[in-house]
Protein backbone atom coordinates (compact mmCIF):
# COMPACT_ATOMS: atom_id res chain seq x y z
CA UNK A 1 0.00 0.00 0.00
CA UNK A 2 1.32 3.75 -0.72
CA UNK A 3 1.88 6.06 2.26
CA UNK A 4 -0.93 7.58 3.68
CA UNK A 5 -1.87 10.87 4.93
CA UNK A 6 -4.16 12.89 7.14
CA UNK A 7 -5.18 16.67 6.83
CA UNK A 8 -5.11 18.33 10.68
CA UNK A 9 -7.05 22.25 10.38
CA UNK A 10 -5.88 23.99 14.10
CA UNK A 11 -8.12 26.90 14.90
CA UNK A 12 -6.66 29.37 16.94
CA UNK A 13 -7.10 32.56 18.33
CA UNK A 14 -5.59 34.42 15.30
CA UNK A 15 -5.19 32.33 12.47
CA UNK A 16 -6.12 28.83 11.27
CA UNK A 17 -3.06 26.14 10.75
CA UNK A 18 -2.93 23.24 8.05
CA UNK A 19 -0.66 20.35 8.44
CA UNK A 20 -0.71 17.48 5.92
CA UNK A 21 1.02 14.56 7.74
CA UNK A 22 2.28 11.22 7.07
CA UNK A 23 0.58 8.58 8.93
CA UNK A 24 3.40 6.13 8.34
CA UNK A 25 5.57 8.52 11.25
CA UNK A 26 4.07 11.23 11.77
CA UNK A 27 6.23 13.72 9.15
CA UNK A 28 4.71 16.74 8.59
CA UNK A 29 4.81 16.87 5.17
CA UNK A 30 3.28 20.15 4.32
CA UNK A 31 1.69 23.31 6.34
CA UNK A 32 0.07 26.55 5.90
CA UNK A 33 -1.45 29.28 7.80
CA UNK A 34 -4.21 31.25 6.87
CA UNK A 35 -4.91 34.68 9.40
CA UNK A 36 -8.17 35.34 10.05
CA UNK A 37 -9.04 38.18 7.48
CA UNK A 38 -11.81 39.75 10.36
CA UNK A 39 -9.21 38.79 13.21
CA UNK A 40 -10.37 38.94 16.94
CA UNK A 41 -13.48 41.06 16.53
CA UNK A 42 -13.00 43.07 20.30
CA UNK A 43 -13.73 46.70 19.12
CA UNK A 44 -16.92 47.10 16.68
CA UNK A 45 -18.74 44.87 14.46
CA UNK A 46 -17.11 44.80 10.53
CA UNK A 47 -18.11 47.38 8.08
CA UNK A 48 -20.15 49.26 11.36
CA UNK A 49 -19.57 51.76 13.70
CA UNK A 50 -21.45 49.19 16.53
CA UNK A 51 -19.07 49.84 19.22
CA UNK A 52 -18.62 46.26 21.37
CA UNK A 53 -17.88 46.92 25.08
CA UNK A 54 -14.95 45.32 27.06
CA UNK A 55 -14.68 42.01 28.06
CA UNK A 56 -16.20 40.92 24.40
CA UNK A 57 -14.22 38.97 21.63
CA UNK A 58 -15.88 37.85 18.04
CA UNK A 59 -15.02 35.95 15.43
CA UNK A 60 -16.75 36.30 11.50
CA UNK A 61 -17.50 32.52 10.61
CA UNK A 62 -16.46 32.60 6.92
CA UNK A 63 -12.48 33.47 8.64
CA UNK A 64 -12.97 29.63 9.28
CA UNK A 65 -13.95 28.40 5.83
CA UNK A 66 -11.18 30.69 4.53
CA UNK A 67 -8.86 28.55 6.33
CA UNK A 68 -9.88 25.24 4.49
CA UNK A 69 -10.34 26.99 1.20
CA UNK A 70 -6.62 28.67 1.26
CA UNK A 71 -5.01 26.18 3.25
CA UNK A 72 -6.21 22.74 2.41
CA UNK A 73 -5.07 23.51 -1.38
CA UNK A 74 -2.04 24.68 -0.44
CA UNK A 75 -0.43 21.64 1.47
CA UNK A 76 -1.89 18.96 -1.44
CA UNK A 77 0.11 21.27 -3.80
CA UNK A 78 2.86 21.94 -1.67
CA UNK A 79 3.16 18.45 -1.20
CA UNK A 80 2.22 17.05 -4.36
CA UNK A 81 0.43 14.26 -2.11
CA UNK A 82 -2.19 12.49 -4.60
CA UNK A 83 -5.86 13.31 -2.87
CA UNK A 84 -7.00 9.49 -2.74
CA UNK A 85 -3.74 8.96 -0.63
CA UNK A 86 -5.72 11.44 2.34
CA UNK A 87 -7.66 9.11 4.02
CA UNK A 88 -9.11 11.29 6.51
CA UNK A 89 -9.16 15.00 7.96
CA UNK A 90 -9.78 16.28 11.67
CA UNK A 91 -9.98 19.77 12.78
CA UNK A 92 -9.35 20.92 16.78
CA UNK A 93 -10.44 24.47 17.49
CA UNK A 94 -10.45 27.02 20.49
CA UNK A 95 -13.37 26.52 22.98
CA UNK A 96 -16.08 27.30 24.13
CA UNK A 97 -15.79 29.49 21.02
CA UNK A 98 -19.32 28.98 20.10
CA UNK A 99 -22.24 30.82 17.72
CA UNK A 100 -26.30 30.98 16.88
CA UNK A 101 -27.58 29.00 13.78
CA UNK A 102 -30.66 28.75 11.93
CA UNK A 103 -32.68 25.69 11.02
CA UNK A 104 -30.06 25.33 7.54
CA UNK A 105 -27.26 25.52 9.96
CA UNK A 106 -26.71 29.21 8.85
CA UNK A 107 -24.87 31.45 11.38
CA UNK A 108 -27.19 34.00 12.61
CA UNK A 109 -25.17 36.76 11.80
CA UNK A 110 -24.81 35.97 7.65
CA UNK A 111 -28.65 37.06 8.07
CA UNK A 112 -29.52 40.79 7.64
CA UNK A 113 -32.31 40.74 9.97
CA UNK A 114 -29.76 39.90 13.29
CA UNK A 115 -26.06 40.71 11.48
CA UNK A 116 -26.03 44.18 13.43
CA UNK A 117 -26.93 42.54 16.81
CA UNK A 118 -23.31 41.72 17.93
CA UNK A 119 -24.77 38.77 19.76
CA UNK A 120 -25.60 36.84 16.67
CA UNK A 121 -22.06 36.57 16.04
CA UNK A 122 -19.28 33.93 16.80
CA UNK A 123 -18.21 34.62 20.71
CA UNK A 124 -14.72 33.68 20.79
CA UNK A 125 -13.64 31.84 23.80
CA UNK A 126 -12.13 34.52 25.48
CA UNK A 127 -15.46 36.48 25.30
CA UNK A 128 -15.44 37.23 28.74
CA UNK A 129 -18.46 39.72 29.13
CA UNK A 130 -21.06 36.54 30.39
CA UNK A 131 -19.18 37.01 33.76
CA UNK A 132 -22.40 38.00 35.65
CA UNK A 133 -24.52 35.07 34.03
CA UNK A 134 -21.32 32.35 35.64
CA UNK A 135 -21.50 34.22 38.83
CA UNK A 136 -25.42 33.68 39.29
CA UNK A 137 -25.02 30.00 37.96
CA UNK A 138 -21.98 29.38 40.23
CA UNK A 139 -24.50 30.58 43.10
CA UNK A 140 -27.08 28.58 42.02
CA UNK A 141 -25.56 25.38 41.64
CA UNK A 142 -24.43 25.91 44.86
CA UNK A 143 -27.35 26.45 46.94
CA UNK A 144 -28.91 23.49 44.94
CA UNK A 145 -25.75 21.22 45.53
CA UNK A 146 -25.53 20.29 42.21
CA UNK A 147 -23.20 17.59 41.68
CA UNK A 148 -21.78 18.82 38.79
CA UNK A 149 -20.14 21.42 39.89
CA UNK A 150 -17.05 19.63 41.43
CA UNK A 151 -16.33 18.05 37.94
CA UNK A 152 -15.72 21.73 37.06
CA UNK A 153 -13.10 22.43 40.20
CA UNK A 154 -16.08 24.24 41.96
CA UNK A 155 -17.00 27.09 39.34
CA UNK A 156 -18.29 26.94 36.10
CA UNK A 157 -16.42 29.63 33.90
CA UNK A 158 -17.95 32.86 31.97
CA UNK A 159 -15.88 31.22 28.94
CA UNK A 160 -18.26 28.20 28.53
CA UNK A 161 -21.12 27.38 26.45
CA UNK A 162 -24.39 27.87 29.20
CA UNK A 163 -23.04 31.48 30.83
CA UNK A 164 -22.55 32.90 26.97
CA UNK A 165 -25.95 31.69 25.81
CA UNK A 166 -27.56 33.11 29.03
CA UNK A 167 -26.22 36.49 28.38
CA UNK A 168 -27.72 35.97 24.54
CA UNK A 169 -30.85 35.21 26.47
CA UNK A 170 -30.73 38.25 28.87
CA UNK A 171 -29.34 40.79 26.62
CA UNK A 172 -30.90 39.49 22.46
CA UNK A 173 -34.35 37.84 23.68
CA UNK A 174 -35.14 37.84 19.70
CA UNK A 175 -31.76 36.41 18.53
CA UNK A 176 -32.12 33.90 21.27
CA UNK A 177 -35.72 32.80 20.04
CA UNK A 178 -34.37 32.94 16.41
CA UNK A 179 -31.57 30.85 17.11
CA UNK A 180 -32.35 27.20 16.18
CA UNK A 181 -29.49 25.83 17.76
CA UNK A 182 -25.97 27.34 19.81
CA UNK A 183 -23.36 25.22 18.34
CA UNK A 184 -19.18 25.42 19.45
CA UNK A 185 -17.51 26.56 16.14
CA UNK A 186 -15.64 22.97 15.82
CA UNK A 187 -19.07 21.43 15.54
CA UNK A 188 -20.13 23.86 12.95
CA UNK A 189 -17.50 23.91 10.86
CA UNK A 190 -17.61 19.84 10.76
CA UNK A 191 -21.25 20.42 9.22
CA UNK A 192 -20.00 22.78 6.82
CA UNK A 193 -17.64 20.24 5.53
CA UNK A 194 -19.72 17.15 5.83
CA UNK A 195 -23.10 18.06 5.43
CA UNK A 196 -23.66 16.46 9.16
CA UNK A 197 -24.27 18.08 12.66
CA UNK A 198 -22.92 16.05 15.42
CA UNK A 199 -21.59 17.66 18.75
CA UNK A 200 -18.39 16.51 19.90
CA UNK A 201 -17.80 15.08 23.54
CA UNK A 202 -14.89 16.61 24.05
CA UNK A 203 -16.68 20.28 23.75
CA UNK A 204 -19.70 18.73 25.16
CA UNK A 205 -18.04 17.83 28.33
CA UNK A 206 -15.68 20.50 28.87
CA UNK A 207 -17.63 23.42 28.07
CA UNK A 208 -21.28 22.22 28.29
CA UNK A 209 -21.76 20.47 31.74
CA UNK A 210 -22.22 17.18 29.60
CA UNK A 211 -21.82 13.88 31.50
CA UNK A 212 -21.53 10.96 29.95
CA UNK A 213 -23.68 9.05 32.21
CA UNK A 214 -25.83 11.66 33.16
CA UNK A 215 -26.46 14.06 30.37
CA UNK A 216 -26.62 17.75 30.61
CA UNK A 217 -27.80 19.20 33.79
CA UNK A 218 -31.36 18.70 35.01
CA UNK A 219 -34.68 20.48 33.66
CA UNK A 220 -34.87 21.70 37.17
CA UNK A 221 -31.75 23.12 37.31
CA UNK A 222 -32.30 25.20 34.04
CA UNK A 223 -35.90 26.74 35.40
CA UNK A 224 -34.20 27.22 38.58
CA UNK A 225 -31.86 29.40 36.79
CA UNK A 226 -34.23 31.18 34.08
CA UNK A 227 -37.73 29.45 33.44
CA UNK A 228 -36.77 30.24 29.95
CA UNK A 229 -33.92 27.90 29.69
CA UNK A 230 -35.76 25.04 31.48
CA UNK A 231 -36.14 23.08 28.04
CA UNK A 232 -32.55 24.59 26.58
CA UNK A 233 -30.87 21.13 26.41
CA UNK A 234 -33.96 19.45 24.52
CA UNK A 235 -33.83 22.38 22.31
CA UNK A 236 -31.20 24.57 21.43
CA UNK A 237 -28.64 22.36 22.80
CA UNK A 238 -30.07 19.23 21.40
CA UNK A 239 -28.46 16.56 19.17
CA UNK A 240 -26.36 13.70 19.57
CA UNK A 241 -22.92 14.00 21.93
CA UNK A 242 -20.40 11.33 20.45
CA UNK A 243 -17.08 10.53 21.15
CA UNK A 244 -13.89 11.77 19.49
CA UNK A 245 -12.37 9.67 16.11
CA UNK A 246 -16.30 9.50 15.15
CA UNK A 247 -16.45 9.96 11.57
CA UNK A 248 -18.77 12.79 11.45
CA UNK A 249 -19.35 12.36 7.55
CA UNK A 250 -17.59 12.72 4.03
CA UNK A 251 -16.50 15.58 2.61
CA UNK A 252 -19.21 16.92 0.48
CA UNK A 253 -19.21 17.31 -3.09
CA UNK A 254 -19.33 21.10 -2.67
CA UNK A 255 -16.49 21.21 -0.12
CA UNK A 256 -14.57 19.01 -2.38
CA UNK A 257 -14.33 21.58 -5.48
CA UNK A 258 -13.37 24.23 -2.78
CA UNK A 259 -10.48 22.04 -1.17
CA UNK A 260 -9.20 20.00 -3.48
CA UNK A 261 -10.11 16.59 -1.16
CA UNK A 262 -11.95 14.09 -2.46
CA UNK A 263 -15.74 13.96 -1.90
CA UNK A 264 -16.46 11.26 0.64
CA UNK A 265 -12.49 11.70 2.24
CA UNK A 266 -14.08 10.91 6.03
CA UNK A 267 -14.13 13.51 8.78
CA UNK A 268 -13.57 13.32 12.15
CA UNK A 269 -16.06 14.96 14.39
CA UNK A 270 -14.60 18.22 16.02
CA UNK A 271 -12.13 18.42 19.16
CA UNK A 272 -10.58 20.90 20.72
CA UNK A 273 -7.14 22.33 20.39
CA UNK A 274 -5.53 21.69 23.49
CA UNK A 275 -7.04 18.18 23.56
CA UNK A 276 -5.97 17.58 20.66
CA UNK A 277 -2.55 18.05 21.31
CA UNK A 278 -2.22 15.53 24.25
CA UNK A 279 -1.81 12.40 21.94
CA UNK A 280 0.91 14.23 19.56
CA UNK A 281 3.47 14.51 22.04
CA UNK A 282 3.00 10.74 22.65
CA UNK A 283 0.97 11.29 26.20
CA UNK A 284 -1.33 8.14 26.80
CA UNK A 285 -1.20 7.96 30.20
CA UNK A 286 -0.99 9.37 33.50
CA UNK A 287 1.37 11.64 34.96
CA UNK A 288 2.47 13.93 32.10
CA UNK A 289 0.95 17.17 32.15
CA UNK A 290 0.91 18.82 28.55
CA UNK A 291 1.28 22.24 28.66
CA UNK A 292 -0.31 23.79 25.11
CA UNK A 293 1.38 27.57 25.35
CA UNK A 294 0.38 30.13 23.27
CA UNK A 295 -1.82 33.10 23.38
CA UNK A 296 -3.21 31.40 26.33
CA UNK A 297 -2.00 28.26 28.37
CA UNK A 298 -4.10 24.94 28.75
CA UNK A 299 -2.99 22.02 30.94
CA UNK A 300 -3.77 18.77 30.16
CA UNK A 301 -3.55 15.44 32.17
CA UNK A 302 -4.79 11.99 32.27
CA UNK A 303 -5.90 9.55 35.38
CA UNK A 304 -7.00 6.31 36.47
CA UNK A 305 -10.15 7.93 38.18
CA UNK A 306 -12.28 10.76 38.90
CA UNK A 307 -10.50 13.25 41.51
CA UNK A 308 -12.13 16.63 42.13
CA UNK A 309 -9.22 19.61 42.53
CA UNK A 310 -9.92 23.35 42.69
CA UNK A 311 -10.02 25.46 40.22
CA UNK A 312 -9.98 22.72 37.00
CA UNK A 313 -11.74 23.45 34.11
CA UNK A 314 -13.24 19.88 34.12
CA UNK A 315 -12.73 16.42 34.52
CA UNK A 316 -14.36 14.26 31.80
CA UNK A 317 -14.29 10.37 31.16
CA UNK A 318 -13.05 9.60 27.46
CA UNK A 319 -12.48 13.62 27.28
CA UNK A 320 -8.90 13.41 25.54
CA UNK A 321 -8.04 9.84 25.31
CA UNK A 322 -11.02 7.26 25.37
CA UNK A 323 -10.57 4.87 28.36
CA UNK A 324 -9.39 7.34 30.88
CA UNK A 325 -10.46 10.70 32.82
CA UNK A 326 -9.19 14.17 30.88
CA UNK A 327 -8.40 17.00 33.27
CA UNK A 328 -8.35 20.43 31.65
CA UNK A 329 -7.07 23.30 33.49
CA UNK A 330 -5.71 26.76 32.09
CA UNK A 331 -4.25 30.29 32.15
CA UNK A 332 -6.84 32.68 30.28
CA UNK A 333 -3.42 34.80 28.79
CA UNK A 334 0.52 33.99 28.48
CA UNK A 335 1.42 34.95 25.12
CA UNK A 336 -1.33 37.72 25.05
CA UNK A 337 0.46 39.22 28.02
CA UNK A 338 3.79 39.19 26.71
CA UNK A 339 1.80 41.03 23.04
CA UNK A 340 0.63 43.90 25.29
CA UNK A 341 3.36 44.35 26.66
CA UNK A 342 5.36 44.58 23.47
CA UNK A 343 2.04 46.81 21.40
CA UNK A 344 1.95 48.96 24.15
CA UNK A 345 4.37 49.26 27.35
CA UNK A 346 7.72 49.61 25.88
CA UNK A 347 9.35 53.06 24.58
CA UNK A 348 10.20 53.42 21.01
CA UNK A 349 13.92 52.94 21.84
CA UNK A 350 13.70 49.16 22.59
CA UNK A 351 11.68 48.71 18.88
CA UNK A 352 14.57 50.35 17.60
CA UNK A 353 17.09 48.35 19.01
CA UNK A 354 15.59 45.86 18.49
CA UNK A 355 15.18 46.72 14.92
CA UNK A 356 19.14 47.48 14.70
CA UNK A 357 19.75 43.68 15.80
CA UNK A 358 17.38 42.02 13.31
CA UNK A 359 15.24 40.76 15.95
CA UNK A 360 11.58 41.42 16.95
CA UNK A 361 11.00 42.69 19.84
CA UNK A 362 10.13 39.48 21.92
CA UNK A 363 13.20 38.44 20.90
CA UNK A 364 15.21 41.01 21.88
CA UNK A 365 13.56 41.06 25.26
CA UNK A 366 14.15 37.53 25.55
CA UNK A 367 17.97 38.06 25.53
CA UNK A 368 18.19 40.63 27.72
CA UNK A 369 15.95 39.37 29.93
CA UNK A 370 18.48 36.19 29.75
CA UNK A 371 21.40 37.94 31.25
CA UNK A 372 19.32 38.50 34.92
CA UNK A 373 19.17 35.54 37.47
CA UNK A 374 16.37 34.49 39.45
CA UNK A 375 15.44 37.71 42.00
CA UNK A 376 17.29 40.15 40.38
CA UNK A 377 14.91 42.38 39.07
CA UNK A 378 13.09 43.10 42.26
CA UNK A 379 9.91 42.62 40.43
CA UNK A 380 7.35 40.04 40.97
CA UNK A 381 3.69 39.94 39.00
CA UNK A 382 0.40 38.63 39.23
CA UNK A 383 -0.77 37.08 35.63
CA UNK A 384 -3.90 38.09 35.11
CA UNK A 385 -4.12 40.36 32.45
CA UNK A 386 -7.33 38.86 30.75
CA UNK A 387 -8.41 37.08 34.41
CA UNK A 388 -7.45 33.85 35.83
CA UNK A 389 -9.09 30.57 34.66
CA UNK A 390 -7.68 28.30 37.14
CA UNK A 391 -7.86 28.39 39.79
CA UNK A 392 -9.86 30.87 41.07
CA UNK A 393 -11.66 30.74 38.17
CA UNK A 394 -12.58 34.34 38.09
CA UNK A 395 -12.19 36.37 34.79
CA UNK A 396 -12.68 40.03 36.61
CA UNK A 397 -9.47 39.78 38.31
CA UNK A 398 -6.96 42.05 36.82
CA UNK A 399 -2.90 42.15 36.20
CA UNK A 400 -0.65 43.51 38.94
CA UNK A 401 3.37 44.51 39.03
CA UNK A 402 5.23 45.34 42.27
CA UNK A 403 8.26 46.42 43.13
CA UNK A 404 9.05 49.15 40.10
CA UNK A 405 11.58 51.31 40.85
CA UNK A 406 13.18 54.29 38.58
CA UNK A 407 15.61 52.09 37.71
CA UNK A 408 13.42 49.22 36.69
CA UNK A 409 13.98 48.42 32.66
CA UNK A 410 11.80 47.38 30.20
CA UNK A 411 13.73 43.77 29.85
CA UNK A 412 13.36 43.22 33.74
CA UNK A 413 9.32 43.68 33.54
CA UNK A 414 9.17 41.34 30.60
CA UNK A 415 11.41 38.38 32.63
CA UNK A 416 8.93 39.34 35.36
CA UNK A 417 5.66 38.76 33.36
CA UNK A 418 7.20 35.70 32.49
CA UNK A 419 7.52 34.87 35.60
CA UNK A 420 4.00 35.71 36.72
CA UNK A 421 2.59 33.36 34.07
CA UNK A 422 4.89 30.28 35.11
CA UNK A 423 3.83 31.08 38.66
CA UNK A 424 0.04 30.73 37.86
CA UNK A 425 1.05 27.31 35.91
CA UNK A 426 2.92 25.98 39.42
CA UNK A 427 -0.77 26.92 41.48
CA UNK A 428 -2.08 24.67 38.86
CA UNK A 429 0.52 22.02 39.06
CA UNK A 430 0.16 22.11 42.83
CA UNK A 431 -3.38 21.86 42.66
CA UNK A 432 -3.33 18.74 40.88
CA UNK A 433 -0.48 16.97 42.30
CA UNK A 434 -1.71 17.50 45.80
CA UNK A 435 -5.09 16.24 44.89
CA UNK A 436 -4.16 12.83 43.78
CA UNK A 437 -3.92 13.89 40.45
CA UNK A 438 -0.08 13.38 40.19
CA UNK A 439 2.03 15.41 37.72
CA UNK A 440 5.57 13.87 37.11
CA UNK A 441 6.92 15.89 34.39
CA UNK A 442 5.56 17.74 31.35
CA UNK A 443 5.41 18.36 28.10
CA UNK A 444 5.26 21.41 26.24
CA UNK A 445 4.01 22.55 22.52
CA UNK A 446 1.78 25.30 20.77
CA UNK A 447 3.57 28.23 19.71
CA UNK A 448 5.83 29.58 22.11
CA UNK A 449 8.15 26.99 23.32
CA UNK A 450 9.50 27.37 19.53
CA UNK A 451 9.76 30.81 19.94
CA UNK A 452 11.29 31.31 23.75
CA UNK A 453 13.88 29.42 25.34
CA UNK A 454 14.18 31.61 28.06
CA UNK A 455 10.48 31.02 29.02
CA UNK A 456 10.82 27.01 28.56
CA UNK A 457 14.02 27.58 31.54
CA UNK A 458 11.77 29.78 33.71
CA UNK A 459 8.72 27.04 33.82
CA UNK A 460 11.08 24.21 34.52
CA UNK A 461 12.78 25.91 37.14
CA UNK A 462 9.66 27.33 39.17
CA UNK A 463 8.01 23.52 38.69
CA UNK A 464 11.35 22.26 39.62
CA UNK A 465 9.97 19.55 36.39
CA UNK A 466 11.80 18.05 33.42
CA UNK A 467 10.10 19.45 30.20
CA UNK A 468 10.02 17.84 27.61
CA UNK A 469 9.26 19.45 24.45
CA UNK A 470 6.97 18.72 20.47
CA UNK A 471 8.63 18.09 17.95
CA UNK A 472 6.01 19.73 15.80
CA UNK A 473 5.64 22.78 14.46
CA UNK A 474 1.43 22.55 14.68
CA UNK A 475 1.16 20.00 17.53
CA UNK A 476 -2.37 20.30 17.90
CA UNK A 477 -3.25 19.54 14.04
CA UNK A 478 -0.84 16.52 14.33
CA UNK A 479 -3.62 15.04 17.02
CA UNK A 480 -6.52 16.69 14.58
CA UNK A 481 -4.68 14.49 11.46
CA UNK A 482 -4.46 11.15 13.97
CA UNK A 483 -8.58 12.04 14.96
CA UNK A 484 -9.01 12.15 11.23
CA UNK A 485 -7.03 9.04 10.45
CA UNK A 486 -8.93 7.35 13.19
CA UNK A 487 -11.86 8.22 11.75
CA UNK A 488 -10.92 6.68 8.45
CA UNK A 489 -10.26 3.30 10.01
CA UNK A 490 -7.87 1.12 10.26
CA UNK A 491 -9.18 -0.99 6.79
CA UNK A 492 -8.33 2.51 4.95
CA UNK A 493 -4.92 2.62 6.41
CA UNK A 494 -5.86 4.83 9.55
CA UNK A 495 -5.82 3.57 12.79
CA UNK A 496 -8.54 1.92 15.31
CA UNK A 497 -7.76 3.32 18.31
CA UNK A 498 -6.06 7.05 19.09
CA UNK A 499 -3.24 5.24 21.75
CA UNK A 500 -1.96 3.08 18.11
CA UNK A 501 -1.93 6.51 16.16
CA UNK A 502 0.44 8.17 18.77
CA UNK A 503 2.51 5.57 18.95
CA UNK A 504 3.48 5.42 15.31
CA UNK A 505 2.84 9.72 14.70
CA UNK A 506 3.87 11.03 18.38
CA UNK A 507 6.46 13.96 17.87
CA UNK A 508 8.63 14.76 20.79
CA UNK A 509 12.18 16.25 20.97
CA UNK A 510 15.49 14.25 22.05
CA UNK A 511 16.42 17.24 24.31
CA UNK A 512 14.69 18.13 27.57
CA UNK A 513 14.60 21.47 29.30
CA UNK A 514 15.68 20.56 32.78
CA UNK A 515 15.28 22.48 36.25
CA UNK A 516 18.34 24.24 37.51
CA UNK A 517 18.86 23.57 41.46
CA UNK A 518 20.25 26.92 42.34
CA UNK A 519 17.18 28.60 40.57
CA UNK A 520 14.63 26.45 41.76
CA UNK A 521 15.86 27.52 45.53
CA UNK A 522 15.47 31.55 44.56
CA UNK A 523 11.82 30.69 42.71
CA UNK A 524 10.72 28.79 45.89
CA UNK A 525 11.02 31.70 47.71
CA UNK A 526 9.62 34.16 44.93
CA UNK A 527 6.95 31.48 44.72
CA UNK A 528 5.64 32.17 48.34
CA UNK A 529 5.58 35.99 48.00
CA UNK A 530 3.31 35.00 44.76
CA UNK A 531 1.16 32.53 46.71
CA UNK A 532 0.20 35.12 48.85
CA UNK A 533 -0.19 38.22 46.82
CA UNK A 534 -2.58 35.24 44.92
CA UNK A 535 -4.67 34.86 47.92
CA UNK A 536 -5.22 38.43 48.96
CA UNK A 537 -6.11 39.68 46.14
CA UNK A 538 -7.42 36.36 44.37
CA UNK A 539 -9.44 34.96 47.25
CA UNK A 540 -11.37 38.14 48.76
CA UNK A 541 -9.05 39.89 51.16
CA UNK A 542 -8.97 42.70 48.98
CA UNK A 543 -11.49 43.36 46.07
CA UNK A 544 -9.92 46.35 44.87
CA UNK A 545 -9.47 44.42 40.93
CA UNK A 546 -13.32 44.08 40.68
CA UNK A 547 -13.83 47.67 42.09
CA UNK A 548 -11.57 49.15 39.39
CA UNK A 549 -13.21 47.35 36.86
CA UNK A 550 -16.58 48.54 38.34
CA UNK A 551 -15.35 52.29 37.77
CA UNK A 552 -14.18 51.76 34.32
CA UNK A 553 -17.24 50.28 33.35
CA UNK A 554 -19.32 52.86 34.79
CA UNK A 555 -17.61 55.61 33.69
CA UNK A 556 -17.52 54.05 29.77
CA UNK A 557 -21.84 53.55 30.91
CA UNK A 558 -21.56 57.23 31.09
CA UNK A 559 -19.63 57.96 28.14
CA UNK A 560 -22.38 56.04 26.16
CA UNK A 561 -19.32 53.76 24.62
CA UNK A 562 -20.24 50.59 25.24
CA UNK A 563 -22.35 47.85 23.48
CA UNK A 564 -26.06 48.36 25.66
CA UNK A 565 -28.54 46.38 24.82
CA UNK A 566 -32.13 48.06 24.87
N1 LIG B 1 9.34 35.34 21.20
C1 LIG B 1 8.20 35.29 21.88
N2 LIG B 1 8.20 35.09 23.20
C2 LIG B 1 7.07 35.01 23.90
N3 LIG B 1 5.84 35.10 23.34
C3 LIG B 1 5.77 35.30 22.02
C4 LIG B 1 6.93 35.42 21.21
N4 LIG B 1 6.54 35.63 19.94
C5 LIG B 1 5.19 35.64 19.95
N5 LIG B 1 4.72 35.44 21.20
C6 LIG B 1 3.31 35.29 21.63
O1 LIG B 1 2.81 34.04 21.14
C7 LIG B 1 1.38 34.10 21.07
C8 LIG B 1 0.86 33.28 19.88
O2 LIG B 1 1.06 31.92 20.16
P1 LIG B 1 0.68 30.77 19.11
O3 LIG B 1 0.85 29.47 19.80
O4 LIG B 1 1.52 30.98 17.89
O5 LIG B 1 -0.83 31.09 18.70
P2 LIG B 1 -2.27 30.61 19.27
O6 LIG B 1 -2.37 31.00 20.68
O7 LIG B 1 -3.24 31.36 18.40
O8 LIG B 1 -2.38 29.13 19.11
C9 LIG B 1 1.03 35.57 20.98
O9 LIG B 1 0.27 35.90 22.11
C10 LIG B 1 2.39 36.31 21.02
O10 LIG B 1 2.37 37.42 21.85
O1 LIG C 1 -9.88 27.07 26.43
C1 LIG C 1 -9.45 26.64 25.42
C2 LIG C 1 -9.37 25.18 25.23
O2 LIG C 1 -10.09 24.51 26.21
C3 LIG C 1 -9.01 27.58 24.32
O3 LIG C 1 -9.12 26.94 23.11
C4 LIG C 1 -7.65 28.14 24.49
O4 LIG C 1 -7.42 28.68 25.73
C5 LIG C 1 -7.28 29.12 23.37
O5 LIG C 1 -6.15 28.58 22.84
P1 LIG C 1 -4.91 29.36 22.22
O6 LIG C 1 -4.28 30.12 23.34
O7 LIG C 1 -4.00 28.24 21.74
O8 LIG C 1 -5.44 30.22 21.13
Amino acid sequence: MSTKYAIGVDYGTESGRVVLVSLANGEEVADHVTPYPHGVIDERLPGTTIELGHEWALQHPNDYIEVLEQSIPAVINSSRVDPEDIIGLGIDFTACTMLPIDENGLPLSFSDSWKNDPHSWVKLWKHHAAQDKANQLNVMAEQRGEEFLNRYGGKISSEWMIAKIWQILDEAPEIYQAADQFVEATDWVISQMTGTLLRNSCTAGYKSIWHKQEGYPSKDFFQALDPRLADITDTKLRGDVVSLGTKAGGVTKEMAKRTGLLEGTPVAVGNVDAHAAVPAVGVTSPGKMVMAMGTSICHLLLGDEEKHVEGMCGVVEDGIIPGLYGYEAGQSAVGDIFAWYVDYGIPPSVKGAAHERGLNVHQYLEEKASNYRPGETGLLALDWWNGNRSVLVDTELSGLLIGATLQTRPEEIYRALIEATAFGTRKIVDAFHHNGVPVEELYACGGLPQKNKLLLQIYADVTNRTIKVADSKQTPALGAAMFGAIAAGKERGGFDHVVAAAEQMARIKEETVEPIPEHVEIYEELYKEYSTLHDYFGRGDNQVMKRLKALRNSADMGKGNVYVKN
